[in-house]
C-alpha cells in the first residue's frame, strides 16, 4: 500500500470545507431576528446611498429578489429607482450557465424561475454593478453562494469578455469568515456591503 501526500488544496477537501460552512453559515443567517433583520434592510440602503449619489446615469444596478434568510435589499433597490438609476434582477437561464440578468423595478410582473427563484420578464442586459447574495464572505472578497457556481460563471463571462462591472457582496456583517474556503473557479468581489458599511476588499487574496 502507498500513502500518497494530499496536497493542501485538493478540490474535493476544499468542497468538503465549502459544504461544512455552507451549513454552518445558513444557519448562522436564519439565527438573524426579525428586528435585526429589518434593521438590516435600511442599513444596507443607507450604507449603499453614498455610492448611489456617486453614479452615472449610464449605471445599471443588478440586485436580487431575496429568498430564505438573504439581506432584504428591496428598500435599497426602490431608493436606487427613486434616484433614477436602473435596476435589474438575475434569471437563472439553465444549471452550469451564466446568469442573465433583466432589468426590473419595484411593482414590475415577475415569473417563476428555478430554485424556487423570480425573475422578470423582457430582454438580457448587462449590468455596471452586480449585487450579489451569499452565505459567507471574508475581508479578501471572496465568497460562498449555494453552490451553483452562477455568479462565479457571470463574473468570469464579464471578465473574460473584457467588461467592466464592479461585483458587491450584500450581506449581514455576522456573515463574514476569516478566511472562506476557495478553489480556481472562484470569483473575488471588489467589495461588500452590510449594514455596517460598504467595505472594500483588501485584494489579499
Ligand atoms: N435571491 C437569490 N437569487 C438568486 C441567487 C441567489 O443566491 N439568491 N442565485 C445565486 O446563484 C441564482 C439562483 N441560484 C440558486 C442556486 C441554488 C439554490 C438552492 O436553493 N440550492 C439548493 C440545492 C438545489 C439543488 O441542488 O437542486 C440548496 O442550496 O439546498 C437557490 C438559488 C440567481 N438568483
Ligand atoms: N467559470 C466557471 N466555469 C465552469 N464551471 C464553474 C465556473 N465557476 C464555477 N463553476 C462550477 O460551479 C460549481 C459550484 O461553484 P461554487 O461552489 O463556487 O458555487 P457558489 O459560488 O457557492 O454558488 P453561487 O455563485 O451559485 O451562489 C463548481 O463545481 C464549479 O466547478
Amino acid at each position: 500500500m502507498t500513502l500518497g501526500i494530499i496536497p493542501l488544496s485538493d478540490p474535493s477537501l476544499i468542497e468538503n470545507e465549502k459544504k461544512a460552512l455552507r451549513a454552518a453559515m445558513s444557519a448562522q443567517r436564519l439565527a438573524v431576528s426579525a428586528a435585526e433583520r429589518n434593521a438590516a434592510a435600511d442599513g444596507l440602503r443607507v450604507a449603499f446611498s453614498a455610492y448611489a449619489r456617486g453614479m452615472s446615469d449610464a449605471a445599471l444596478v443588478a440586485g436580487y429578489m431575496p429568498i430564505r434568510s438573504e439581506a432584504n435589499i428591496l428598500p435599497l433597490m426602490a431608493d436606487l429607482a427613486e434616484r433614477r438609476i436602473a435596476t435589474a434582477l438575475p434569471v437563472v437561464i439553465a444549471k452550469g450557465m451564466a446568469l442573465e440578468f433583466r432589468r426590473w423595478r419595484a411593482g414590475e410582473p415577475l415569473e417563476d424561475g428555478l430554485y424556487g427563484t423570480h425573475h422578470p420578464v423582457g430582454m438580457g442586459v448587462w449590468p455596471t454593478v452586480l449585487l450579489i447574495p451569499l452565505l459567507a464572505f471574508d475581508p479578501a472578497g471572496f465568497r460562498l453562494g449555494y453552490g451553483g457556481g452562477f455568479y462565479d460563471r457571470t463574473l468570469d463571462a464579464y471578465r473574460a469578455g473584457g467588461m467592466s462591472v464592479v461585483a458587491i457582496g450584500v450581506a449581514y456583517a455576522c456573515q463574514q469568515v476569516p478566511h472562506v474556503p476557495r478553489l480556481p473557479h472562484d470569483q473575488p468581489l471588489d467589495a461588500i456591503l452590510t449594514e455596517r458599511g460598504l467595505l472594500w476588499s483588501n485584494g489579499a487574496a
